[in-house]
């Protein structure tokens, strides 16, 4: 017993004096004198072992009896900091629900201002309108507003400063373009990404819209004329679009469009992305920072700041850096009713996986719709690519470890539905601008929920049905969290989403809602807990949780770590004591449960090559070991439906024309050299072509708008016109690889409009 004290308090000392070895935790202060007390403590504990017959019996149980205060004390400390980090991140959530709950009162969940509490009526009349109508569909080809985007245009056409918050593939850039063509003189556009400007720029080109960029890469030719425009009012230039570090490096750049502004020619300030400017952002970029220059410079250009998420911090902290304080707000749902979620359990053999990726591809995208895989490394990215290229699919990789011409090569050919699927890492980000994304499957975990809500959003930016499969297995954590621990919160935003995937019950969709801190809505059927009706049942192992608990006591008293994967085949065997065995996946599983509720918690340690994991005993274990709290498992009573969307209600099949008229704005596209199909005709505009079947240029015009009608009207109406189901039988299984794949039949579901039709 003495000895087992002994033992406990050494390892608990040495835990505690880690920091010469570099493992000491955040919040493990000493005590000050503490330490003595406690070197002092042992040191008569140890003669009082070495040579009892020196020290008087009561002497030896008033030293023992204090050193099990001091152990208990140190476990109820580790308690108490457990407790206070929850309430800071109960505190936290709370303003951020109180915060979310004034703004709906103010303004019964539309646009609210900032400022003000008197709410502005920002759908109008105004007097733009009727131009502002005909722009949108003649020249942009957009039949009808989306949900904010008149209030959001209308705000800026009237001068205001306005904050968008809207969800990846809302329709942000429609309400900065289309305002920048309505008014006189130049609009400036600040955007992160080379590659996003350039898809940007390439799509007003499209649209007859004069447009440009400023970068590295701008020929001296089109830089004397963007120059000569600024200064002298010179050429055609409509909207101008430059990186962060034109604003903060560039003094000729300033100069320039100061007397542009001078000579009252700058219209209008667009920030996109604007996330980056917030150290809280998931995206920071250090150049953004100074942006706050242009609205001192140029104070009364309204300025349109817009990004996909930004949780309350953050949208402080944009309105602060950019001097905004009076801007207009317009906050839209995180919701993405198009999107259908899902989580499936990931074997722990490599090749199934992929043959199940590639099954899952195969089966409901055999028209080379595009999609995304992300996968945790670069080494995983490459096998993955090649093994689904084994099996029939065209995919290639994009890393940050490869040339820049190379991923700029893959990018191009995925972007022209050239090539089917990237496997990248979390490096294929922010500047992917296709819409017709139609599934974006992860073959790991990603690190935070706000990671997968970026990743996933990635799919149907053109608000058509798509899929966001994720693959979890619990021996994918370790792997995060080595990468995570030492991020500001990384650990506490990955055990989120291991909830995410745990969860075999909970809609996934409210997942989100809470964690955005969004009002609940309905996921009308749209992710795999929802619409499918799993037989799920509870089981109580709370034998198992404290046999865990007291293994891993043991082993940190005899100074033994264990990696995840060794818990479990310690448990393997244990658990026969018990009388009733769980899986290898159900321990697994109960792992993480344990690690999420704080009766295990993550150690890490480094090695010159990596850091390693290790499951130890967490600040909530006593309730385990005294028995105050059951533990249960959510477990599968029959196999899970594998079907996704296409299992889901409402089905409806695509059409031979469709698939004709995706073949001519892939030929149209690389006819015109540089635009992308999906600027030709978009996804969303083939449907309606393909339902309306217009029969003349002016009924055409009414779906497409002028411009597209003028530039590929005849086409597109000779192939309407020569389409016929009788003469043209469908061809969905002309080319090579839809005809191995037409066993199955492609299906998509309709999804209620969010439009506000206008
Ligand atoms: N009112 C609309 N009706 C139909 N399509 C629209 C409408 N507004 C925008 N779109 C289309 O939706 C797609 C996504 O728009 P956009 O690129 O502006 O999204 P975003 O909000 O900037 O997304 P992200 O955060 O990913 O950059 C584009 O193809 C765009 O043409
Ligand atoms: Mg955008």
């Amino acid at each position: 017993m003495q000895l087992l004290t002994l033992r406990k308090i050494m390892t608990w000392r040495r835990k505690g004096n880690s920091q010469f070895d570099g493992e000491r935790e955040e919040g493990d202060d000493d005590d000050g004198g503490g330490g003595r007390v406690w070197l002092s403590l042992v040191g008569c504990l140890c003669f009082a072992l070495v040579r009892p017959n020196t020290v008087p019996m009561e002497n030896k149980e008033i030293l023992l009896e204090l050193l099990n205060i001091e152990v208990e004390i140190q476990d109820v400390q580790d308690q108490i900091r457990a407790l206070v980090e929850r309430q800071d991140k109960l505190h936290e959530r709370k303003s951020e629900l109180s915060a979310i709950l004034e703004a709906c009162k103010e303004s019964g969940n539309e646009a609210n201002s900032v400022a003000s509490t008197t709410v502005e009526n920002w759908s109008g009349p105004f007097p733009w309108d009727s131009e502002a109508d005909d722009v949108r569909l003649n020249i942009f080809g957009i039949s009808s507003y989306r949900a904010n985007q008149r209030e959001i245009i209308n705000a800026i056409m009237s001068g205001r400063d306005v904050l968008v918050i809207m969800a990846a593939g809302g329709g942000k850039s429609l309400c900065y373009q289309l305002p920048a063509v309505l008014r006189d003189g130049i609009a400036l556009v600040v955007s992160p990404l080379l590659s996003l400007i350039q898809d940007q720029v390439m799509g007003l080109s499209a649209l007859s819209i004069p447009a440009y960029m400023l970068t590295s890469t701008t020929s001296k030719e089109n830089e004397k004329f963007i120059y000569k425009a600024l200064e002298k009012g010179e050429g055609e230039l409509k909207i101008l679009y430059v990186t962060p570090e034109k604003i903060s490096k560039s003094k000729r750049f300033m100069s320039k469009l100061e007397k542009c502004h001078h000579a009252g020619r700058l219209s209008l300030i667009s920030i996109d992305e604007a996330h980056c400017c917030s150290q809280w952002g998931h995206d920071f970029r250090p150049d953004y920072k100074n942006l706050g220059i242009l609205k001192t410079q140029f104070p009364n250009v309204p300025m349109i700041a817009l990004t996909a998420t930004a949780t309350q911090r953050v949208q402080n902290d944009l309105i602060e850096m950019l001097h905004i304080p009076r801007s207009v707000k317009f906050v839209s749902t995180v919701n993405r009713p198009n999107l259908f979620y899902m989580v499936r359990e990931k074997s722990s053999v490599g090749k199934v996986v992929i043959d199940e990726i590639a099954e899952f591809i195969e089966e409901s995208y055999p028209n080379n719709e595009s999609g995304i895989v992300y996968c945790f490394s670069r080494k995983e990215c490459e096998q993955v690519a090649k093994e689904l290229r084994e099996r029939g699919i065209s995919a290639d990789y994009y890393h940050a470890d490869m040339d820049v011409n190379a991923r700029e090569k893959v990018h191009m050919r995925w972007s022209n539905s050239k090539l089917q699927v990237i496997v990248g890492t979390v490096a294929f980000g922010m500047g992917i601008n296709k819409p017709d994304v139609r599934f974006v499957i992860h073959h790991s975990l990603s690190k935070s929920m706000e990671t997968y809500y970026q990743e996933s959003g990635r799919a149907g930016r053109d608000g058509l049905p798509s899929e966001c499969l994720l693959y979890f297995r619990p021996a994918d954590v370790p792997r995060q969290s080595s990468m995570v621990f030492y991020e500001n919160s990384g650990l506490q935003n990955l055990y989120d989403i291991v909830q995410y995937c745990q969860s075999k019950k909970q809609c996934r969709r409210s997942a989100f809602f809470r964690h955005f801190a969004e009002p609940l809505q309905e996921c009308n059927g749209m992710c795999d807990s929802c619409a499918f009706s799993n037989e799920v049942k509870e089981v109580d192992v709370s034998g198992h949780a404290k046999l865990m608990v007291s293994l891993l006591q043991d082993m940190q008293a005899n100074d033994q770590r264990s990696t995840m994967l060794q818990l479990v085949d310690k448990m393997k065997i244990k658990q026969k004591e018990l009388g009733s065995e769980l899986k290898r996946e159900e321990i697994e599983q109960l792992i993480l449960h344990l690690l999420l509720e704080r009766f295990l918690k993550e150690e890490f340690q480094h090695t010159p090559y990596s850091t390693n994991a290790y499951i130890t005993v967490g600040p909530l274990a006593r309730q385990i070991l005294q028995g105050k709290k059951s533990v249960k498992l959510e477990v599968y009573t029959e196999q899970r439906t594998k079907g996704g969307i296409r299992s889901a209600k409402r089905c409806l099949g695509s059409s031979g024309l469709e698939l004709k008229l995706d073949e001519l704005r892939k030929e149209v596209s690389s006819f015109h050299g540089g635009i992308f199909p999906h600027a030709v005709l978009s996804t969303e505009q083939i449907s309606l072509l393909s339902s309306q079947k217009p029969n003349s240029l002016e009924q055409l015009e009414k779906v497409i708008g002028k411009l597209k009608t003028k530039k590929y009207g005849n086409r597109i109406l000779e192939l309407i016109e020569n389409y016929s189901d009788s003469k043209l039988p469908d061809k969905q299984g002309t080319d090579g690889r839809a005809a191995k794949r037409s066993k199955t039949k492609k299906t998509l579901v309709l999804i209620e409009s969010s439009e506000d039709e206008g």
